[in-house]
């Protein structure tokens, strides 16, 4: 997916973060164009956002107004000079954005789990010209995102982008839906040149969590933010309890703090940073010598278990372990937990190769 183009040459940015507000749900023609109207009053943005089809988790919940509201968004779209965004979720849904002029299309959480939307609506997109958002699936699974991405890319859009919204859960946390940092920054490392979008209200799920994971994605430095705001948040009939209005909408985007990837032109810091950077080079080195040396001496209990036909895994020492090596890492000044999941690694890794060398006859 090399071709996949930066942020920057999309045809509707002019400079990125960019930040994609507007209602979770286009409810009247009066509230999308007021809420509209009020955050173009309030703060510069990118693009306008509103749901127009809603796929709910069960029957009986607002679902969206259909075409109808494409008219209205086109209005606004007219009226106040912004590119707008909407979520398709099938082939039908893309034929009437399409019809309406959006810009920008998204594709949910719910769509990206199934690969059969995905590629139905990839079906749909093929000769058209048109960014894509594609949403994380609802659940942790990085090769469905990246399956995802792949389809829409090999329908011929390169201006394609990925979103974080979170990940659901049976377990009750702060979040409405995990942000589990980690998976974004893997898509990151499978795929480079992905634009990433952070969307805080559907993470966090409540006003006051927007703020502090906006700023979390600016700290990793994701390419943009997408938030819900509403004129009146309270009376809204979708996700009531996550939306803003369009003065705090301002608020949020002005307080978030943008972070640099680099340097710009600073010798002095530059060489800086370089010379911290080589020594943590120098002290990797340092760790996975260290590793090597702990490994062999693994080996060599594995050749002494094999010839003394003893397990491989001794629970008593290894509980033993396992209970002082976070005693001495705080001691140090690092994390207990950190040190745990590291020593259950390295743990795994004897195991495997001691497996390994009792299951191979002893060299005469
Ligand atoms: O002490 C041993 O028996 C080892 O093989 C070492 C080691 C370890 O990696 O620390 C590995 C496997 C055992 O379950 C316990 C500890």
């Amino acid at each position: 997916m090399k071709d996949i183009k930066p942020l920057k040459s999309w045809d509707i940015v002019r400079d990125t973060p960019i930040a994609i507000a507007g209602p979770c749900s286009a409810e009247t023609e009066e509230q999308l164009m007021e809420t509209c109207r009020q955050i173009k009053e309030n703060i510069d943005i990118t693009m306008l956002r509103a749901g127009i089809w809603k796929p709910r988790t069960r029957p009986g919940s607002f679902e969206g107004v259909g075409e109808v509201g494409l008219q209205w968004f086109k209005n606004v779209k007219e009226e106040l000079g912004m590119p707008i965004t909407t979520e398709v979720a099938n082939a039908e849904h893309v034929e009437l954005a399409l019809k309406y002029d959006v810009d920008v299309l998204w594709i949910g959480a719910r769509s990206t789990v199934n690969p059969f939307t995905v590629q139905e609506i990839a079906d749909a997109l093929k000769g058209v010209d048109i960014p894509v958002i594609v949403k994380n699936p609802l659940n942790p699974d990085l090769a469905l995102w990246m399956g995802a991405i792949e389809r829409i890319y090999n329908a011929g859009i390169t201006q394609v982008a990925a979103l974080h919204r979170g990940f659901s859960s049976f377990e009750k946390t702060k979040y409405r839906n995990i942000p589990m940092w980690k998976l974004p920054i893997a898509l990151k490392t499978e795929l480079p040149n992905i634009p990433l979008l952070c969307d805080p209200s559907h993470i966090g799920g409540t006003r006051d969590l927007i703020l502090p994971v906006s700023q979390k994605a600016m700290d990793l430095d994701y390419d943009g933010l997408m938030i819900e705001v509403h004129r009146n948040p309270e009376e809204a009939w979708s996700d009531a309890s996550q939306q803003v209005t369009p003065q705090r909408l301002a608020e949020i985007l002005n307080e978030v703090k943008i972070k640099k990837r680099k340097l710009d032109g600073d010798p002095i810091e530059e060489n800086k940073l370089s010379d911290l950077r080589g020594k943590i080079d120098r002290i990797d080195r340092e760790i996975i010598e260290a590793l090597a040396s702990r490994m062999d001496v693994v080996e060599e209990i594995g050749g002494y278990k094999r010839d003394n036909n003893l397990t491989v895994f001794q629970a008593e020492r290894w509980i033993d372990v396992f209970q002082k090596r976070p005693g001495l890492a705080s001691e140090l000044g690092l994390s207990k937990t950190f040190i745990e999941q590291m020593f259950k690694l390295i743990h795994d890794e004897s195991i495997r190769l001691q497996t390994k060398i009792v299951n191979t006859e002893r060299a005469e």
